[in-house]
């Protein structure tokens, strides 16, 4: 019944939201251990370039599926948001 393949598909798109959140919180953990690491180095937070190649390396390895303003509007939430984790 179709009501119950949209059914089955949502849950499975919930799951993977699950999933993907995950991720996110396990890259903020990374990110966190890499500031305490340029911290001692006494390296700036931000780098909007390493930011920059990260976006690009998507891109190309993404683009028959999304445009690079499409890659940016996912990551660029994500860097602000590591680094806010990161100065908090
Ligand atoms: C993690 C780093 O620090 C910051 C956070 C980044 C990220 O979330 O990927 C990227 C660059 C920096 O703005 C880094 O320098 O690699």
């Amino acid at each position: 019944m179709n009501s119950e393949i949209i059914q089955n598909l949502r849950s499975d798109i919930d799951e993977l939201d699950k999933q993907l959140m995950a991720l996110v919180e396990k890259r903020a953990q990374l990110v966190l251990r890499l500031s305490d690491e340029k911290k001692q180095l006494g390296m700036t937070e931000y780098d909007p370039t390493r930011e920059q190649a990260i976006i690009e390396r998507l891109y190309q390895e993404f683009k028959p599926t999304f445009s690079q303003s499409e890659i940016e509007a996912i990551f660029k939430p994500i860097f602000k948001a590591s680094l806010r984790i990161q100065q908090a």
